[in-house]
């Protein structure tokens, strides 16, 4: 593979070389974490029932339990009186057995007497100092959730792959689990480059413009899984750059640049790679974002995407993304991750680069957004892009077309 390098690559190329450099450096990896903190984590394996749920019969009404064959006929005009032998609230347990002629007043939630084989609501009795009154007729179980009739033990609860939902997270929670085995999430260190970035609350001088990418490239990372951070900005300098890589990659898997991939620091950047590690793609012929720069350095995966922020978003929704989300494990095929609709305009495209054309996606009208790779504000109105083809020059309004979405979870 390391042969390959500063050939421009084809596109499909540059994406089997990254899935392939991300086989071989990384694997994916579980860890035990606490129930509380597993919000929106991936299950790394199978869970399985530790009990039967509900663990007993339980009364799903405020009311009164009783043998149902007590009641078989029991009406407003002609009630059937029976004693009520005691009372239970949910929590609360009682040796008394239920037998004919016999009730227990009960909290929804409790664990039914013996004997007592359904429950009244509470609305069709009227009490009466130690008898009730029952009004209406009910039927054996009626509200009664019968013990494991939710899950049993030992079953399959929830699947290896699953996100784990606050649903999800509440059967966890209703079996009595404190950890669970979730897929580790890859850490990602972003930094930008340029002499021109300045971060927010400091004064833009004339020339200067504010960083971007640092914390979209970051939100984009978590957004595939990732436990992702920015770890600043770093002068257009090679000894900076140097140090901020070698820095840097001590506290994470993946370490993703942006800036300084094309012409003069485009060097910087490459010959750094070339020095600390190798460089395994300089150049994807795509339109944005040719200049792209793969490298792996100490085992780890150096990304340089182009400093124009809508190229660097491109391509890490194009060539990051897919094989990021996967070593997060989440099953999500982004070739699948797509809308079809009809072009509002036509579509201009270089030969010989395959495009990405941003767009907008209103129902079925797909609205090119023609603006340059640092138009920023395109970014917020995109839904995603098209792909147009190398050798495809031109594609006409009213045509169909597929957009792939932004990896918006
Ligand atoms: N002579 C050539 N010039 C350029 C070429 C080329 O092939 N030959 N390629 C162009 C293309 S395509 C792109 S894309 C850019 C890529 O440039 P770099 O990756 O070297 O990025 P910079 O030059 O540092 O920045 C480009 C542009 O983006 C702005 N930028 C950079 N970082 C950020 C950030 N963190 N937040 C917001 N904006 C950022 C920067 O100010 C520039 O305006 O090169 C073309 N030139
Ligand atoms: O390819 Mo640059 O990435 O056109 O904007």
């Amino acid at each position: 593979m390391g042969t390959e390098f500063l050939k421009i690559k084809e596109s499909e190329d540059a994406l089997e070389i990254i899935q392939k450099l991300f086989d071989k450096y990384y694997t994916l990896q579980s860890e035990e974490i606490a129930v509380e903190d597993a919000y929106g984590r991936i299950l790394s394996g199978d869970v399985y029932s530790r009990m039967d749920f509900p663990p007993f019969d339980k009364a799903l009404k405020d009311g009164f339990a009783i043998l149902s064959q007590d009641s078989f006929g029991a009406s407003e005009e002609s009630p059937k009186t029976l004693e009520v032998i005691d009372f239970l609230e949910a929590g609360s347990t009682t040796d008394k057995t239920v037998e004919e002629g016999k009730c227990v007043e009960i909290s929804t939630g409790a664990a039914m007497p013996k004997g007592a084989d359904a429950v009244v609501m509470v609305e069709y009795c009227e009490k009466m100092d130690s008898n009730v009154n029952i009004l209406t007729t009910v039927t054996p179980t009626q509200d009664v959730a019968k013990k494991g009739s939710d899950t049993k033990e030992s079953k399959l609860i929830l699947r290896k792959g699953d996100v784990l939902t606050p649903g999800k997270i509440g059967v966890l929670l209703s079996q009595g689990f404190e950890t669970i085995e979730v897929y580790k999430k890859p850490t990602v260190g972003v930094i930008s480059t340029g002499n021109e970035i300045t971060l927010q609350g400091n004064e833009l001088p004339y020339g200067k413009i504010y960083d971007v990418n640092g914390n979209m490239i970051k939100n984009d990372a978590i957004s595939c899984g990732a436990n992702a951070k920015f770890l600043g900005t770093v002068k257009d300098d090679y000894n900076q750059l140097k140090a901020k890589i070698q820095e840097s990659l001590d506290d994470v898997d993946i370490l993703i640049g942006s800036g300084g991939t094309s012409a003069g620091l485009g060097d910087v950047m490459k010959h750094v790679l070339d020095e600390l590690g190798q460089v395994y793609i300089h150049g994807i012929s795509v339109q944005p974002g040719k200049p792209t720069i793969i490298g792996i350095v100490d085992g780890k995966i150096v990304i340089g995407l182009p400093g124009n922020p809508v190229s660097a978003l491109m391509i890490f929704n194009a060539f990051v993304a897919p094989p990021l989300t996967k070593l997060a494990g989440i099953d999500k095929n982004f070739e699948k991750s797509t809308v079809k609709g009809k072009l509002t305009r036509r579509i201009h495209s270089p030969v010989g680069r395959m495009q990405y054309q941003l767009v907008k996606v209103d129902g079925e009208d797909i609205q090119p957004i023609f603006k340059d790779s640092g138009a920023i504000f395109s970014l917020s109105t995109a839904d995603g892009y098209v792909k147009v083809p190398k050798s495809v020059e031109l594609l006409d309004e009213g045509e169909e077309v597929e957009v792939y979405l932004f990896n918006i979870n």
